[in-house]
């Protein structure tokens, strides 16, 4: 038998001493790993916030602020092109750079911060990391978007747009007489209206119908939430869990706990909506009839050229999900930028309306075809908002794959991460002289610009502008968002004039405050974005009235 004087304090000494001993080794191991991140990490040379180069808790606090763009183009003013945005992630500001980590030959993948946004059990194209699975995904996929099947959604994709204008004109009647100005209306809102209504009748044939019924409204703030929970477990994967609403590990639980609850619900009602959708597809399949080979029907049809393969259930289930979730707002940002901007520059906009309204003879005529592409100065005050305020506003990581990967002269070891982030790239004065202003012209070939000024950008400007992106992982949908983009904005201004409310308060929101505490958001030519994976954003308020158009 042990000898209980000898034992007792033996115990008494380790209950006592073990939980001193337990701090003492973690704060010790802590110290060594912070150590290490500063003065022996292979980006330890790179320059960057002190608490940027410790912990993702950087990027986390600035994402949870919505700030995560204004901040990334201040560290590139203050440290340079490259910087260090974590212990184990650079951001690099240049278009050389930005090829070695998107190009279609890098070494580079989307990784953990992918995986940890993956809410469905199976990936989608978006969230896929394996590039051999996401190459299959994105030849079945990307077929919902091709010009038939875009052509085939054209039907629906109008009668979204004519609820999208008469939402401005608070009439569907078509007659040719100027009306009233209209009350003060949020663009922002109703183009995230218009956005979600779409994809959702596109995805799904059964629209959230935002824009007509005011009791369906919920779903754009589920779309919110769900935004900004993907920003936050984007920027430190290893404090959220995948999938997992409610998983007492996961820091979504315990900062974001309704909107877990939000999401959870909306993808079920989602996940609701795809199966019908399958099964509707199956029965036409079945009867007969003919297809209806719109977005969706073409992704669910869809085979891989080399295997014959089709994307099964859980797949599609998954691929709706990412379609509402990727294009359910960033469209209605582009939108309301453009107005916003649009609103600022009376000489932009008076150009802009004499195109639309020379190149079309009724609002009916705009439409899939010639005459929208030819539209340069269309496209380029889109392109010119979207360079200045970037509809997804993250920095979009790519992981470096076995062997690591030079950027820049940079070694990435395998695992560590690099980005260019749009915003930024987009603000760099190399690329983009008075990289503030907004200048349509620049978008247009020379031979379209009036007068002396002529500010083309140069092909490497071209290059550094990346608002959907760049490479394999570009946006699959980039045709059908500039579809989009072109047709809400030239229906509307083909119809009404618009101008700024002159109610006090009114006219400013959507843009920055001069006496904000932020000094990045003191702007007030500058539309604001909220960085919720892709943007949140307010206004602008414009008043709109119905042209004259019988004389
Ligand atoms: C102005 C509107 C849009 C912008 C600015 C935009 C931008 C982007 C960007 C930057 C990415 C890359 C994301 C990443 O690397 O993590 C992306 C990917 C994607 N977008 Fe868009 N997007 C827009 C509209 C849409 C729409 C309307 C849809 C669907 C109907 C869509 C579907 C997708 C998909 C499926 C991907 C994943 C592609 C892949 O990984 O292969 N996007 N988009």
């Amino acid at each position: 038998m042990a000898d209980t004087s000898v034992v007792y304090p033996v115990i008494r000494l380790i209950a006592v001493q073990l939980p001193a001993l337990v701090v003492a080794a973690s704060i010790l191991y802590v110290a060594a790993i912070c150590i290490y991140r500063v003065y022996f990490h292979p980006f330890a040379h790179i320059p960057g916030p002190f608490f940027a180069k410790l912990t993702d808790g950087y990027g986390l606090y600035h994402s949870w602020l919505k700030n995560t763009h204004l901040t990334i183009h201040r560290l590139h003013e203050e440290y340079g092109t490259i910087v260090r945005y974590g212990p184990s992630k650079i951001l690099v500001n240049d278009v050389d750079g930005m090829r070695e980590i998107y190009g279609y030959y890098a070494n580079f993948a989307k990784g953990s911060a992918y995986e940890v946004l993956r809410f469905n059990p199976v990936h989608s194209v978006f969230n896929a990391t394996d590039k051999k699975m996401h190459r299959r995904k994105r030849r079945l996929v990307g077929q919902g978007f091709s010009d038939s099947a875009l052509r085939a959604s054209e039907s629906c994709i109008l009668e979204h747009m004519d609820n999208f204008v008469n939402a401005f004109l608070k009439s569907d009647d078509r007659s040719n007489t100027r009306t009233e100005w209209s009350t003060a209306k949020d663009i922002s809102v109703l183009s995230s209206y218009l956005s979600l209504d779409l994809i959702t009748d596109l995805v799904f044939g059964k629209s959230t119908s935002t824009l007509t019924k005011p009791e369906n409204r919920q779903f754009r703030s589920l779309l919110v939430t769900t935004g900004y929970r993907m920003t936050m477990a984007f920027q430190m994967p290893s404090a959220f869990r995948a999938g997992k609403s409610g998983h007492w590990l996961d820091l979504g639980t315990w900062t974001l706990h309704n909107v877990d609850k939000l999401r959870a619900q909306w993808a079920a009602m989602l996940r609701g909506w795809a199966m019908d959708r399958i099964q509707a597809e199956k029965t036409r399949a079945e009867a007969s009839e003919p297809d209806r080979r719109d977005m969706m029907s073409t992704i669910i049809n869809a085979t891989d050229p080399d295997t014959g393969e089709k994307l099964d259930a859980a797949e599609i289930g998954a691929e709706a999900f990412t379609l509402i979730t990727a294009g359910g707002d960033t469209t209605s940002v582009g939108i309301s930028a453009t107005f916003f901007y649009l609103s600022r520059s009376p000489a932009a906009y008076e150009r802009l309306v004499s195109e639309i309204r020379t190149q079309f003879r009724s609002v009916d005529d705009i439409r899939i075809g010639s005459t929208l592409s030819s539209c340069h100065y269309l496209r380029g005050c889109i392109d010119e908002a979207m360079r200045l305020s970037p509809p997804v506003c993250v920095p979009l990581y790519r992981e470096a794959g076995l062997g690591g990967a030079t950027v820049r002269g940079i070694f990435v070891p395998e695992g560590c991460v690099a980005a260019t982030h749009a915003y930024a790239i987009h603000h760099n004065e190399k690329y983009f002289p008075d990289a503030y202003s907004y200048r349509p012209e620049r978008w247009l070939p020379p031979s379209k610009q009036n007068g002396n000024d002529e500010i083309s950008v140069t092909p490497d400007a071209k290059s550094a502008f990346l608002p959907f992106s760049h490479g394999p992982r570009n946006c699959a949908a980039m045709n059908m968002a500039y579809l989009n983009l072109s047709l809400s904005v030239a229906r509307l201004l083909w119809l009404a004039d618009f101008r700024i409310p002159s109610y006090p308060g009114l006219g400013c929101i959507g843009g920055g405050d001069p006496n904000s505490k932020d000094p990045m958001r003191r702007r007030e030519d500058e539309y604001q974005l909220y960085d919720i994976f892709a943007s949140d954003k307010k206004g602008p308020m414009l008043e709109f009235r119905r042209r004259d158009i019988s004389i």
